[in-house]
């Protein structure tokens, strides 16, 4: 009910349709009790005394009432169901702005499947809950208590007969409930095990087939799906031998009703009508115990759906806009950055950067070179107020960035990554990504700065080309070009590459940081690159080790100084160096 209550929010403005349905509810209930009374006055006003004109106006009133029923319970549905479509709608909604408001954080830890089972299935047992479950635990109570006072009005003697069978239908009841709920997690782990199987293997078919592991693959399905077939003819056991129990404390019921109500009518303390009303309400006080296991069941269920969804929903943001954060202007924006003593650790792990200091001038070029977890990512990303630092602060023209507004920061910041995530879409679309106001001509600009224009006119629908999911369908060289034509086409006033000519080959890196140079004037650049060619234009170089700056300076300086960057400047330009030197010993010697 906490649960319900917290999610008030979500069906609050359509909370008449709650109070309707169950009005409609009660109503139906209520008239249910009206047939067995009906069939009382048949048999003991007109079919015993043998008033036989009675019949037909009593058997219409039936019809009548039956049929009033029936609409009652048709409106009840009818509105409970809208209800619990439109909590679905509003919790599917509130989720999937949740998740885009999240901070990196959350995402370092949360797992898809997981993520994808809380839009879906609990959202789900949510939704079904509300059109289904809350009218079906109502419909019980109101059922037992309507029952037992028009039961106790006809005999108390019988009632107290059908009263004994009560605990154990109940008994009974409670232990499958008992059994059938675990029987039902384990269901669930095991159709998510199952589901992250397909998810993985469709994700990451690319490594399957070049490892050749599909066998490994279908075994591991397999296995998983064994599992989840066994847990399920567990569970469908424990219904099987449910319902003959039930029924079978159900007849024993009858017959002790039979008996009792039998001789009451032999010796005339019960008439022949109420003998046959009071059976026709056992129903009304039994059939709602065999349920009772299942709602049971239905109700933690859902509040255990409830409290994931709740969950996603009261997650903290760990990087949230202040009060008084300002927003940027982009025609005041400069695009000076200054990184003072910042340090930051991910989690509660060792600090990841320390002690970073850099100053990057309005349109200068700031190149990051390190070895795999050095650092260099890490920078970027806090530039980007992905995360909070630890220590120390982040200046954008002197103005700490947590006192800008988060999206109005990035709106200054363009970045291609190491990996280039497109979305299914056309080419054009995936360049233009996040812009508005767009036109064609600009596309193309930017794509023809990226060094993608070619390629992609060479495709069959040239821009209009919809490229598959994640961008199935080109080369990772490709994709960098088109990341790399919309962070151009954005007009950023900071441009992050992240290790973005890594897919191209030499040549291609060549043609697009020329591209660059024109494209970077007036923008602050930071270049993250393992190769030395593309950082050798950098007006500063940060050279990292273990989260700190080990070295600094420009190409020329750098590489005349004995540590790690000339060290690398050394691997990567080995045949340089040897052929330099070849023609210095052979000037020398001639
Ligand atoms: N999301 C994360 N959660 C936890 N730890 C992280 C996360 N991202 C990076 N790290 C850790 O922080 C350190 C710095 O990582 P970072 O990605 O900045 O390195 P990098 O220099 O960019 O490496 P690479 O060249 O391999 O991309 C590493 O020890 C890494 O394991």
């Amino acid at each position: 009910m906490n649960v319900l209550r917290q999610m008030q929010g979500f069906f609050w403005a359509k909370r008449s349709f709650l109070y309707l349905s169950i009005l409609c509810l009660a109503i139906a209930t209520a008239l249910g009790l009206v047939t067995p009374n009906l069939l009382r006055k048949l048999i003991d006003e007109a079919i015993v005394p043998r008033h036989f004109e009675l019949v037909p106006a009593l058997a219409l009133t039936v019809i009548g009432v039956v049929t009033l029923k029936a609409v009652m319970q048709f409106l009840s549905g009818m509105l409970g169901g809208r209800l619990g479509n439109y909590l679905a709608y509003r919790l599917r909604n509130g989720c999937y702005e949740k998740l885009q408001v999240l901070s990196f954080r959350y995402y370092d830890t949360a797992r898809t499947g997981d993520l994808m089972s809380r839009l879906t299935g609990d959202l789900e047992a949510i939704r079904q809950f509300i059109a289904f479950g809350i009218p079906q635990i109502l419909n019980t109570i109101l059922m037992v208590v309507f029952g037992a006072v028009m039961m106790l009005s006809i005999s108390w003697q019988l009632t107290l007969a059908t009263m004994i069978s009560i605990p154990f239908l109940v008994f009974v009841a409670l232990k499958f409930e008992g059994k059938i709920h675990p029987a039902f997690q384990e269901m669930r782990l095991a159709l998510s095990a199952l589901t992250t199987s397909v998810q993985e293997n469709i994700t990451g078919v690319r490594t399957v087939k070049s490892f050749a592991r599909e066998p490994h693959e279908v075994d591991k399905f397999s296995v998983r799906n064994e599992r989840y077939k066994n847990n399920q003819i567990f569970a469908s056991g424990l219904w099987s031998r449910y319902f003959p129990v039930m029924e079978l404390l159900a007849s024993i019921c009858v017959v002790l009703l039979l008996g009792v109500g039998g001789t009451l009518v032999i010796h005339q303390s019960l008439s022949l009508g109420e003998l046959v009303a009071f059976f026709s309400l056992i129903w009304y006080i039994i059939g709602p115990m065999w349920n009772i296991g299942y709602l049971i069941n239905n109700y933690t269920q859902s509040e255990a759906s409830g409290e994931r969804v709740l969950e996603l929903l009261n997650q903290p943001i760990d990087v949230k806009d202040k009060d008084n954060a300002v927003a940027l202007s982009s025609d005041e924006v400069k695009g000076h950055v200054t990184f003072e003593h910042v340090t930051f650790a991910y989690g509660n792990k060792l600090a990841a950067i320390q002690d970073i200091n850099l100053d990057a001038p309005p349109g200068s070029v700031i190149g990051l070179l390190g070895g795999t977890g050095s650092g260099k990512s890490t920078i970027i990303q806090l530039l980007m107020h992905a995360y909070n630092v630890n220590s120390g602060s982040i200046k954008l023209d002197g103005k700490n960035i947590n006192d800008i507004q988060v999206r109005s920061l990035r709106s200054q910041i363009a970045s291609v990554f190491q990996e280039t995530f497109l979305f299914s879409s056309s080419i054009r679309n995936n360049i233009a990504y996040g812009l508005k106001d767009v036109t064609m001509d600009e596309i193309i600009r930017a794509a023809k700065l990226a060094k993608a224009h070619d390629f992609i006119m060479e495709m069959p629908d040239g821009y209009d080309t919809v490229v598959g999911e994640r961008g199935m369908g080109l080369s990772g060289g490709q994709k960098q070009r088109i990341a790399i034509a919309r962070a151009l086409l954005k007009n950023p006033k900071i441009l992050i590459l992240d290790d973005a000519t890594s897919a191209v080959d030499m040549e291609t890196e060549h043609e697009i940081q020329s591209g660059f140079q024109e494209v970077m004037k007036g923008r602050t650049t930071f270049i993250i690159a393992h190769r030395i060619s593309s950082l050798r234009h950098a007006d500063e170089i940060l050279v990292l080790n273990e989260g700190k700056i080990v070295q600094r300076g420009k190409h020329e300086d750098l590489i005349t100084v004995p540590g790690p960057y000339q060290d690398v400047y050394h691997i990567q330009y080995a045949d340089h160096i040897a052929r330099m030197n070849g023609n210095a010993g052979e000037q020398v010697s001639s």
